[in-house]
């Protein structure tokens, strides 16, 4: 259960929406889609769902197109949230699951499932107006689960959630992987990509500029972070050979240095000038190479 895109091109009238994408993801991958607002992560997600005809390019889920057919193996969790809002939990869900195939039994015994596994089994008849966004969210993400999905795509699946939902339905993806499901999400935040994704693609402007496993990409950026924690006056390391940037922190300074050698120095050059609480040599952070390769602040 491979989806595959080859070659994806994406054009509204003169704009190139995305360009030149191609990737492979496998079953038991999440697969992490970053890219600042308008960068063509929504597009992509519309043309694999086949809700957006393509301008160039191919793109097959287990070797056939994606269509009617095999929609019903697919869940879409769209960047726009949208229930009917005076319907009750219960009969959006279970009528939901039913157009994708499930029985009414089988449609509930699931959805009381995630309610409880949410920690909200009292809104299975509650009208959905009358839930806050980040609970409709909660309810939105089961809709697109329930009927047990192998490919899954999630538009900004955090965004809105309390640090508590997000953990929760964090576990709720890495579950999901694990039993199979190939999942693909986007993210404006860096974090939750570097946290559950092994491979992650970023795109500037519809173009493909950082793509690979997560590991590979830190490797291959060469620089490092230095962090020092230290009651000396550390300003000296701004004009360090090897040290591309220096920050002030609270309690000494963060540096990205240009390879480990550098580190060793520093090292040396500390030595008898006082107490030092902490050197840590770090990868770098997705934001420091997201911030190099596209070059604008992300958050
Ligand atoms: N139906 C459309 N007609 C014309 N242009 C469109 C259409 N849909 C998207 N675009 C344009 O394509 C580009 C990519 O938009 P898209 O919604 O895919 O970005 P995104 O990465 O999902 O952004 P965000 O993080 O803000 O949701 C944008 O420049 C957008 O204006």
């Amino acid at each position: 259960m491979t989806l595959l895109l080859n070659q994806v091109k994406k054009r509204f009238g003169k704009h190139v929406a995305v360009n030149n994408l191609s990737l492979e993801i496998p079953a038991n991958e999440m697969f992490g889609f970053l890219g600042g607002n308008g960068a063509g992560k929504t597009t992509t997600f519309r043309m694999i769902l086949g809700l957006l005809d393509r301008t160039a390019g191919e793109i097959t889920w287990n070797g056939s197109p994606i269509n009617y057919e095999t929609s019903s193996s697919i869940g879409y969790l769209p960047e726009e949230r949208g229930l009917y809002p005076k319907l009750r939990v219960k009969e959006q869900i279970v009528y939901l699951a039913r157009l994708r195939g499930m029985g009414k039994n089988e449609a509930l015994k699931e959805l009381e499932y995630w309610l409880e596994r949410f920690k909200v089994p009292d809104y299975l008849n509650q009208k959905v107006e009358e839930l806050s966004k980040g609970n409709q969210q909660k309810i939105q993400f089961i809709s697109s689960v329930i009927h047990k999905p192998k490919l899954l795509i999630l538009d900004e699946p955090f965004s809105g959630l309390d640090p508590i939902n997000v953990e929760m339905l964090k576990e709720a993806v890495i579950d999901l992987k694990n039993e199979g499901t190939s999942i693909v999400f986007s993210s404006h935040r860096m974090e939750h990509v570097e946290e559950l994704c092994e491979n992650l693609c970023i795109l500037q402007k519809g173009n493909p500029v950082v793509q690979g496993s997560l590991r590979q990409i830190k490797r291959s950026f060469g620089k490092k972070n230095l962090a020092i924690h230290a009651d000396i006056a550390l300003d000296f390391l701004k004009d360090f050979q090897g040290v591309v940037r220096y920050k002030q922190t609270p309690e000494g300074c963060l540096l990205q240095i240009t390879s480990e050698a550098v580190s060793q120095e520093i090292f040396q050059a500390l030595q008898g000038k006082g107490f030092v609480r902490k050197f840590a040599l770090e990868e770098p952070s997705l934001q420091d190479i997201f911030i190099e390769k596209v070059g604008a602040t992300y958050e």
